[in-house]
């Protein structure tokens, strides 16, 4: 097999590897994708001013965030069934950050459970939460975190409703998956993926007692699953009773604009993501990248900005964090590496990011990642667009 030389490269290995369904449950975005593609899209726009005569002999590529140190600019975002890419999906991510110095983030909606991840690794990162209708569980969710030893409470504010995933739709993807005679020929040419699957625990979210109970003949879909469970009337005045529960460092993940951020710090929110939650969420919102000037604008250092959405190269983590990030999160990238190649799959997306940022910042004639600002970039309008080769987007 040749090898990886990049995240197209291991997208592509996830590709071969599971099954068509679940790839389209990764890739896929809300309506038509627009936003999916504009996150990617957008990197193109911004071209480098590079320095010469520079001494690039040793580089920095570390960063702090909420006090933590972390040897890469990079957080594993939260993503709901990631361990049904490869059994016990979230410890593999969470033992592969770890190793890497980058920071993971376990999603509300994973197979394994909080504290199964906890057990893990020696320190657990950030726990995602999700706004339960039910606020007994969501109260409960926030106790384990906080028992477990998570280090902050990232809550996504985009999902009032799940988006308008069509191609999980159209391929009738449910949780647990279901054998059908639309997908039984997908299953046959994965029988790999389904034979390691069988050594899985268990194929639902972990969290919740009544989806543990889910069988294979009351599967539901995602997005009927959510819909039931998520509370669509949460609003500003809901933090408060969150910040009573949680006395750590809290996390707004899915921040789009400049009110919304102001709003946030006022809130006392120590981070803040700028995110669109991938595009799987409202299609038409703006790319992440073309977003993060007006946010970091608006907060003006009152809190950290982290940059999520379409970062498939260390160049694209350079970028953004010479727009103002502190750091980026990435989703389906470390995705591929799981369903590549499980534990050592992530590692190695961590990995490819790290050589490429390394080199970025060396040819770039920036040594240390804290040094970066936007007089290393020239702008939309400044330089011509960067386009990618077409089929080559890392998505679609
Ligand atoms: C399969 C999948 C599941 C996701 N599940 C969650 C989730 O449970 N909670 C959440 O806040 N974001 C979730 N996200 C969004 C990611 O955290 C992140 O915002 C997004 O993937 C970033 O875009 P990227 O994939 O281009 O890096 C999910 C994304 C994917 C691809
Ligand atoms: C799997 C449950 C929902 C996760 C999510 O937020 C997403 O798919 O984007």
């Amino acid at each position: 097999m040749p090898k990886t030389a990049n995240i197209e490269d291991l997208r592509q290995r996830a590709r071969r590897r599971i099954p068509r369904f679940l790839f389209d449950f990764v890739e896929g975005g809300a309506d038509d994708e627009f936003t999916v593609r504009a996150n990617r899209e957008a990197f193109g726009r911004h071209a480098f001013r590079a320095r010469s005569l520079v001494d690039v002999s040793t580089r920095d590529l570390s960063t702090t965030l909420l006090g933590q140190r972390l040897e890469l600019p990079l957080i594993l975002g939260p993503v709901g069934l990631a361990g049904l890419l490869a059994p016990g999906g979230e410890r593999l991510a969470a033992r592969a950050a770890v190793k890497k110095g980058a920071l993971f983030t376990l999603s509300t909606m994973s197979v394994c459970t909080i504290e199964e991840v906890a057990a893990a690794v020696p320190a657990p990162g950030w726990f995602q939460l999700y706004i339960w209708k039910d606020r007994g569980i969501t109260r409960s969710l926030v106790e384990r975190a906080k028992a477990a030893g998570y280090t902050a409470l990232c809550v996504t504010v985009d999902v009032p409703d799940m988006g308008n995933r069509e191609r999980d739709v159209r391929n009738g993807f449910t949780v647990p998956p279901r054998l059908t005679v639309a997908n039984a020929f997908d299953l046959l040419l994965h029988l790999g993926w389904v034979l390691r699957m069988t050594r899985s625990p268990r194929a639902t979210f972990g969290n919740f007692e009544d989806s543990k109970a889910l069988t294979r003949r009351d599967a539901v879909s995602v997005a009927a699953y959510t819909s039931r469970q998520f509370d669509a009337s949460i609003t500003w005045a809901d933090l408060q009773w969150l910040r009573e529960l949680w006395p750590g460092p809290l996390v707004l993940k899915g921040i789009s604009c400049a009110e919304d951020a102001r709003r946030a710090v006022e809130h006392g929110v120590q981070a803040l993501v700028v995110s669109n939650h991938g595009g799987r969420q409202l299609d038409g919102l703006p790319a992440a990248l073309d977003v993060l000037p007006e946010i970091v604008d608006a907060v003006g250092g009152r809190a950290e900005v982290i940059l999520d959405g379409g970062v498939r190269r260390g160049s694209d983590v350079v970028k953004a964090i010479a727009l103002g990030a502190r750091a980026c999160m990435i989703g389906r990238p470390y995705l591929y590496g799981l369903a590549a190649d499980g534990q050592a799959g992530v590692e190695l997306a961590l990995e490819l990011f790290r050589k490429e940022i390394d080199r970025t910042l060396t040819l770039l004639g920036c040594p240390r990642l804290d040094q970066l600002d936007a007089s290393y970039l020239r702008g939309p309008g400044e330089a011509p667009r960067l386009s990618l080769p077409a089929g080559r987007t890392s998505t679609g």
